[in-house]
């Protein structure tokens, strides 16, 4: 093969070059307290009903992804992941359901915080037709495994995650959520290899926000807001 290319993936360049940014969304003190074993409940219990009114948001996203998927992919099998995400949001709404009336919140009456409702809107942009396939592949990578690294990390060595919240962590701290995040992570660097300069930056633009619209989803935990 001629001077086979050894280019380094989009994706891990950018996580080198915003590192501080990326352990600030997947190493928040929210999801520490859940690893060390000290969370405070009542904030556990806030990020429970925000999360479920984020998710609810994140599912018609996820379908104008498909569509994206159908019309622009030059991949089938691209689908079929992203599939495999609608499948496990339909599992997740459920869980949600359940957990919550465990932890008596109550999601009727939950109301969306600032963060919560700008991170939809956001969302909400991402869907329109004009927003390229490559660059909200790019934004669902980064919002899954935001999940994925912050709550694998509360199961790894050395945590001391309680009984009662292993479940929650093991939701998108599991190996094969991994698995599927990588394999996001995987068709966002086939695509943005084969991506002009600006679509390039656009989708670096929109990873940096989604990471800092994380940070400030977790931060909702304390209820300051
Ligand atoms: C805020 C937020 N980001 C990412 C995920 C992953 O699905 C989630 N459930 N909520």
């Amino acid at each position: 093969m001629e001077g086979a290319k050894q280019e380094i993936p989009m994706i891990e360049k950018w996580l080198n070059q915003h590192r501080e940014l990326y352990t600030a969304a997947t190493r928040h003190p929210f999801t520490l307290s859940i690893r060390d074993g000290s969370v405070d409940l009542s904030a556990f219990k806030r990020w429970l009903g925000q999360d479920y009114i984020f998710v609810r948001a994140f599912v018609p996203f996820v379908a104008s992804l498909l569509l994206k998927s159908w019309k622009e992919s030059d991949d089938d099998s691209d689908i079929e992941v992203i599939l495999g995400g609608v499948a496990a949001l339909n599992d997740e709404i459920s869980w949600f359901k359940r957990e919550a009336s465990k932890w008596n919140v109550l999601l009727s009456s939950i109301v969306p915080q600032k963060a919560n409702l700008e991170y939809c809107r956001f969302l909400e942009s991402l869907m329109s037709p004009e927003v390229e396939y490559t660059v909200a592949v790019t934004a669902f990578w980064a919002i899954e495994v935001v999940y994925q690294e912050s709550y694998a990390h509360c199961l790894a060595d050395g945590s001391k995650t309680s009984e009662e919240l292993k479940k929650t962590c093991q939701r998108w701290g599991n190996d094969d959520f991994g698995q599927y995040c990588r394999s996001l992570q995987d068709i966002a660097n086939r695509r943005l290899e084969k991506s002009p300069e600006d679509i390039i930056s656009k989708a670096e633009a929109i990873v940096i926000r989604v990471l800092e619209y994380e940070v400030e989803f977790w931060n909702m935990s304390r209820g300051e807001n």
